[in-house]
């Protein structure tokens, strides 16, 4: 699992440790692994001989850091030049250190400091770290576009400056970087977007705080393959289809059959022992997935099922609400996306005894909500855990990071780390909903269900799109879950 802890979390656990350490020593292991980590980047091999390296550096320790780096940078024979952004308040140790080694310090008042960055190698931003409020101040924003537009190799470190570490949000210019070194552990921010797409690679330098972080819980957590792996439902001796799990599903229209094809789809190839279709696509769905039972409906009617899934291409008629309210009925686990999510009653969801799963992209979740969907793009963190508080329920907000966030306060958000732009497609959220209702009737709690549905949907495409990349349709998403499930539990 890789985790992110809270600012206020890493600011405590770093006073614990730095009671029982040298004084500086955890600022020499951060600047020891963001040198070893720039020198890499460079891309030679390790040396640094004569490389360009300009140090943008900030009032705070975030500065010192990259002072401390610099000084390393320059004692290997880099040619190194900080500027000063806030002359006065420059990390004195790291100035000093840096200095000795042989580099200069210059402030934006003396040179010409956007030339010096254009003909940098590499770009170091030590503006602002933890501590940076609001985005960028308007002195550091020409540095920041000229590093941009430069052709050095843009670190950021520890967080890339004027993104908000806690929320992932970016307020207003922030530094985009090709690598982030982070220390101690990961910050929400570098995984969440807008903010993380700021980042670049993600490199995580051990400064020892792990054992003063045990113990707290992380604000974001990541399912990697061993997670993942130990979830999924794998049959064994005993396995029949009711014990591996029925899965109902309830899409599709005359309109939009394809809807019922591609949630079917997603399935019947995620683990349940059966799927039952209930609605207008029947005929679509048998023609392509022969082994479904389909029945008419009304759902409560279909049979035995120990998870739904309601709502892709469903329309908005009273038939479509009738089946909504029937699901939602049950006392089984239920999966609300597309239609579903705006035919659906908030009380009615919070008096669920069973789980519900909501699958919004921004925009259902704006409507959800009664806010505009940019304020949901800009604050992902905060939305998905604001709509699984007000409908009780667990919330998956679908976009360029899935979050998946749980009722319950104080349980990590999950960030799903396989997502891929080639998801980007029409009918690939069905396979989603499929995938995941298939994971709820196999027995994982909402929670675990949601994430590894996210994880299984991106590896999938990942895998369709091949290691080159290119266009997947939803159908080869669907297509590729063996593939995804072999590559997890191999
Ligand atoms: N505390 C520790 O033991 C360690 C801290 N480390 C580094 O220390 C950083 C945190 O240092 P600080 O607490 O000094 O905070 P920062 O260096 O992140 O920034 C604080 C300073 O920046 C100013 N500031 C805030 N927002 C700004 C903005 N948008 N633009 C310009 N200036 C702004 C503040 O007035 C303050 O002076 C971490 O991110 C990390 O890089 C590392 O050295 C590891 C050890
Ligand atoms: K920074």
């Amino acid at each position: 699992m890789r985790v992110a802890y809270s600012v206020e979390t890493v600011r405590a656990a770093e006073r614990a440790l730095m009671a029982r350490v040298p004084e500086g020593a955890l600022m020499q292991r951060a600047a020891a692994g963001l040198a070893a980590a720039c020198a890499n980047a460079l891309g030679t091999g390790g040396g640094v001989y004569a490389a360009r390296v300009v140090v943008l550096t900030g009032s705070g320790d975030n500065g010192g850091d990259a002072l401390y780096a610099g000084a390393r940078l320059a004692r290997r024979g880099a040619g190194v030049t900080a500027v000063l952004l806030a002359p006065q308040k420059a990390h004195r140790g790291g100035l000093a250190a840096l200095r000795a080694a042989g580099g200069r310090a210059v402030t934006p008042e003396d040179v010409d400091a956007v030339a010096l960055v254009h003909r940098a190698d590499l770009v170091l931003d030590g503006i602002v770290g933890i501590g940076g409020k609001g985005g960028l101040r308007p002195g550091a924003v020409p540095l920041a576009e000229a590093a941009r537009a430069s052709r050095a190799v843009v670190v950021a470190v520890d967080l890339p400056s004027g993104v908000d570490a806690d929320t992932g949000e970016v307020r207003g210019a922030a530094v985009r970087a090709d690598m982030t070194v982070t220390f101690g552990t990961y910050k929400p921010g570098l995984l969440v977007d807008p903010a993380a797409e700021h980042a670049g690679a993600l490199r995580l330098v051990d400064i020892g705080l792990g054992p003063d972080l045990d113990g707290t819980p992380p604000a974001l957590e990541a399912l990697q393959h061993a997670d993942v792996a130990a979830l999924l439902p794998v049959p064994d001796a005993e396995s029949d289809k009711y014990r591996r799990g029925v899965v109902g599903v309830v899409a599709g229209s005359e309109r939009y059959p394809g809807a019922a094809v591609l949630a079917v789809a997603g399935a019947l190839r995620a683990g349940a022992g059966a799927v039952r279709y209930v609605g207008p696509g029947a005929q679509a769905v048998l023609a392509r997935f022969p082994e479904t039972l389909v029945s008419a409906g009304p759902p409560h009617k279909a049979g035995r099922v120990q998870a739904w899934v309601v709502g892709p291409g469903l329309g908005d008629g009273p038939e479509a609400r009738r089946a909504v309210d029937d699901v939602l009925a049950s006392d089984v686990p239920v999966l609300v996306d597309a239609d579903g999510l705006r035919l659906l009653d908030r009380d009615v969801v919070r008096s669920r005894t069973a789980g519900t799963v909501l699958t919004p992209h921004a925009g259902e979740a704006a409507a959800l909500l009664g806010v505009a969907r940019e304020e949901v793009e800009a604050a992902r963190l905060d939305h998905v855990r604001r709509l699984a508080g007000a409908f009780g329920a667990t919330a998956l907000l679908k976009g360029s990071t899935t979050l998946v966030a749980s009722p319950e306060p104080g349980v990590p958000v999950r960030v799903n780390p396989t997502g891929t732009s080639w998801l980007a497609t029409a009918g690939s959220g069905d396979v989603l909903s499929g995938i995941t209702g298939s994971l709820l009737a196999a027995g994982l709690a909402p929670r675990d269900a949601a994430s590894v549905g996210a994880y299984l949907h991106g590896l999938s495409a990942r895998v369709a799109a091949g290691p080159v990349g290119a266009p997947v349709a939803a159908h080869d998403v669907a297509a590729a879950l063996p593939g995804a499930w072999r590559d997890i539990r191999s």
